[in-house]
């Protein structure tokens, strides 16, 4: 019997250091690393570029089954590739953020790119970024992490986040929009934002990063005995 590549999920709301989280322990554990959630952005970006109406599931889900995208590891940052142009700054934007949770409430959109995502589950290992990946995606992975910060919290750092690249922000709206986003990724019907009932409940609100990325690693390699 082969055995199955372990996965470390992480789970949570917008801002919440997720992606923060799971770099620093991909580069620490030497395991690949799955951005669903820029699955999700690029799917709507495409829809965004070939004008497709981002309420029709219909016209949505082909669009899912045949994405064309690539993630390029270049020196230690991921360039996302959608059909053949680099996109890594274009799918970070507040339209494509909000466009994303739309296209991502469509029971047959999530369907269409389960496949793709399970795809990531190589040796030695897997961390996952998202909001279903230990509660629909990865099910059974053996360390399970929900990170959580206060609406207020997050929309501070996404606001920091967003003006280091160079965007113009407004807290305020920054703010709505999170929260809006967290109702809808939360109160979907299927695949909801949810901790598995087996998560580890991390709230970061007034822990530093370093703090965040101990505390999971300790978790992490003690759950799996490494
Ligand atoms: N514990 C923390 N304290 C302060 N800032 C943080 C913390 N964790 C992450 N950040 C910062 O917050 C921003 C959002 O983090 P990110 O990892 O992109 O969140 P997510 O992937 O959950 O949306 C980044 O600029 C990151 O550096
Ligand atoms: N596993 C996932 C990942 C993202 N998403 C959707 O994609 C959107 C963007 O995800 P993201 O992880 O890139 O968002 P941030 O946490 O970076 O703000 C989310 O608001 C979700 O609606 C999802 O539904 N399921």
């Amino acid at each position: 019997m082969t055995a199955i590549a372990p996965v470390i999920t992480v789970d949570g709301p917008s801002g919440a250091g997720k992606g923060t989280l799971c770099k620093a322990m991909a580069e620490s554990l030497q395991w690949h690393l799955l951005d669903s959630g820029a699955i999700y952005r690029v799917l709507a970006l495409a829809a965004l570029h070939h004008q497709v109406d981002i309420e029709s599931e219909e016209a949505l889900v082909p669009m899912a089954a045949h994405l064309d995208v690539r993630f390029l590891s270049v020196e230690g940052e991921v360039q996302v590739i959608l059909e053949g142009e680099e996109v890594t700054g274009e799918i970070r934007t507040q339209e494509v953020s909000n466009t994303a949770s739309r296209v991502a409430a469509f029971p047959r959109v999530r369907e269409a790119l389960l496949r793709r995502q399970r795809a990531f589950r190589e040796e030695p290992g897997l961390i996952a970024d998202g909001r279903d990946m230990g509660t629909v995606v990865f099910p059974d992975a053996p360390v399970k992490i929900f990170l959580d910060a206060s609406p207020e919290e997050r929309a501070h750092r996404r606001m920091l986040q967003l003006q280091e690249k160079g965007f113009d922000v407004n807290f305020d709206r920054l703010l709505s929009e999170t929260k809006e986003r967290d109702d809808r990724d939360r109160n979907r019907a299927i695949a909801p934002l949810v901790p598995a009932a087996d998560a580890l409940l991390l709230d970061s609100t007034s822990m530093s990063i370093e703090q965040v990325i101990e505390k999971a690693l300790d978790y992490a390699r003690q759950k799996l005995g490494i």
